[in-house]
């Protein structure tokens, strides 16, 4: 096995939540080509107390524990000692910058990630203030733990890694690589139950194919996403198809 693209140690009170989404399909895959490797650690085991306790009450009282800052200083010294100092090291949490396609692509560049999962009302703001390199989140919704959130961060940077998705094209086409929203796929038999796949994807006519796929994605893009539309890289064919789009809408 050759030295791994990208190591991802994950700190988590909850290491067996992992063990589906990162032992099937593609993860699974990335894992066995050595591609990368993830480790997941278990918090409870640097609790430097006989009960193992890695939470405690605020200060300054209110409901709910607070994760200890100890554990987490604990096991990020073990894993600089192991590995050196990581790449990254990711807090999932609400307030967090949003994770998008280009967050993904900036994280996949990195060699080590370290994902902090946190429980119960949050986590010490020592960890944050001296441990954590980017707070990241997944969307404005609140979660019991920042297990879920890791695991998306993982499957969307893990399937950027070259050499992860079989054919690269599938992730350079796919949605948000180039900012528009993905074109509709079609597959056989060519009629089911009366409802026909589009004439011009049987045509064989590769630049009509692709042609009309463009025009899908940016027709899908106007439709529900005009704000990617105005962030979008668009080329004068592009503005052509638009154009014309426009036109129709008014005709
Ligand atoms: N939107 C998100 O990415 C997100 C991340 C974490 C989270 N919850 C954890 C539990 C306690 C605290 O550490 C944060 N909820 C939502």
């Amino acid at each position: 096995m050759g030295e791994p693209k990208m190591v991802v140690d994950i700190l988590t009170l909850f290491p067996e939540m992992f063990t589906g989404p990162f032992d099937a399909s593609i993860i699974k895959r990335a894992r066995e080509k050595g591609l990368v490797e993830i480790n997941l650690i278990n918090i409870r085991d640097f609790s430097r107390n006989k009960h193992r306790t890695v939470d405690d009450t605020p200060y300054g009282g209110g409901a709910g524990m607070v994760m200890a800052a100890e554990p987490l200083f604990e096991a990020m010294d073990w894993i600089r000692a192991r590995r050196g100092e990581p790449g990254r090291v990711i807090l999932l949490c609400p307030a967090g910058r949003p994770f998008n396609q280009e967050v993904a692509a900036e994280l996949a560049r990195e060699k080590h990630l370290v994902l902090i999962c946190g429980h119960y009302e949050g986590i010490d703001e020592r960890v944050a203030e001296h441990l954590v390199t980017d707070e990241i989140s997944i969307g404005d919704y609140v979660l019991t733990g920042g297990e879920l959130p890791a695991m998306v961060v993982v499957d969307a940077v893990c399937r950027l890694i070259p050499g992860v998705l079989g054919e690269r094209a599938s992730a350079q086409e796919e949605s948000f690589a180039d900012g528009l929203l993905e074109y509709p796929h079609y597959t056989r038999p060519r009629e089911y139950r009366g409802y026909r796949v589009p004439e011009v994807l049987l045509s064989g006519h590769h630049e009509k194919i692709r042609l009309w796929r463009r025009r899908q994605s940016l027709l899908r893009t106007l439709a529900s996403r005009p704000d990617l539309l105005a962030r979008a890289s668009l080329t004068g064919e592009d503005r052509k198809i638009l154009a014309s789009v426009l036109e129709e809408i008014k005709s």
